[in-house]
């Protein structure tokens, strides 16, 4: 049996948070709660600082200003190794560090849960396969990394977080490189861990997927400013045309908004 021993759930928050962007003012100090159940949607356009902001979460990048908590604990606080049992990240681009099978790298996941040179037990191992078949990935288990394709890479990274078992996920754009179909299962997958008691934060650059798939939103905009709340008050045209510098038309399918930007 897996043991896999996990503090009472865990709150990630932010207290008057700014992140350190180069060059730019402070804006608007960030004062976000990041709950069991829920799921984020990130949006801004390019350059808005969702990246920073996730890196900054995930305690990769200190912020300019304010502080981080895990319940009423400042993350600062804590061994690297407790944290990464609470939060994990999937990053925007995968490198290729060394080589390595799908299997191993989702294996990687486990590493917080290991001590210092302790090898992976066949429960490590059952985790992954699990992971990896619910990202539909777990015929390439023996495939190098690097000779998968975009997407196959991206559920692979995706099944890596799942094999840690963090109880925050932090999710740098999850829908790219994936088609259609994977981009429904990979949120059916999100909106499921949601519903077992994890959070999840996932900047995306599809509105309509945050549209269908997010319960709260946190707009960012590239001078700093922000606003966040459920997704039905933040998901309105005129924010949403102001956030892109973009005009759109929007209809409504199963009852919830459909964005189209207007050509021209
Ligand atoms: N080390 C750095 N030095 C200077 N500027 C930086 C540095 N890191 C990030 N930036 C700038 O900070 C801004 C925010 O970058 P970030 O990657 O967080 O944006 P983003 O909202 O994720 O964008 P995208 O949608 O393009 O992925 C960008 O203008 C970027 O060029």
């Amino acid at each position: 049996m897996v043991i896999t021993k996990r503090p009472i759930m865990q709150t990630l928050s932010t207290r008057k948070l700014v992140i350190d962007i180069p060059g730019r003012p402070d804006g608007y100090p960030l004062n976000l709660t990041i709950e069991a159940g829920q799921v984020w949607g990130v949006l801004g356009p390019n350059g808005a600082g969702k990246t920073t902001l996730l890196h900054t979460l995930a305690g990769l990048r200190a912020p300019r200003a304010g502080s981080l908590l895990l319940d009423d604990q400042p993350t600062g606080s804590l061994k690297r190794r407790a944290f990464s049992q609470q939060v994990g990240l999937v990053f925007q681009d995968h490198q290729d560090g060394f080589p390595a099978t799908v299997l191993e790298t989702a294996l990687i996941g486990r590493h917080p849960w290991l001590s210092p040179w302790q090898m992976e037990s066949a429960d490590d191992v059952a985790m992954a396969e699990r992971a990896l078949e619910a990202l539909d990935v777990l015929h390439l288990k023996d495939r190098l990394v690097s000779t998968l394709s975009g997407g196959e890479r991206q559920r692979v990274a995706i099944a890596t977080l799942m094999t840690q078992a963090p109880h925050t996920w932090l999710l740098d754009e999850p829908s790219n490189h994936l088609d259609l179909h994977h981009q429904v299962a990979v949120m059916k997958l999100l909106t499921e861990r949601a519903k077992a008691g994890n959070a999840i934060f996932m900047c995306l650059h599809d509105l309509n997927l945050a549209a269908r798939w997010c319960d709260n939103i946190l707009l960012m905009y590239p001078d700093g400013e922000a606003c966040w709340g459920p997704a039905e008050r933040m998901l309105v045209p005129n924010a949403l045309e102001r956030l892109y510098d973009q005009d759109l038309q929007t209809v409504e399918v199963d009852g919830a908004p459909f964005f189209v930007p207007k050509r021209g």
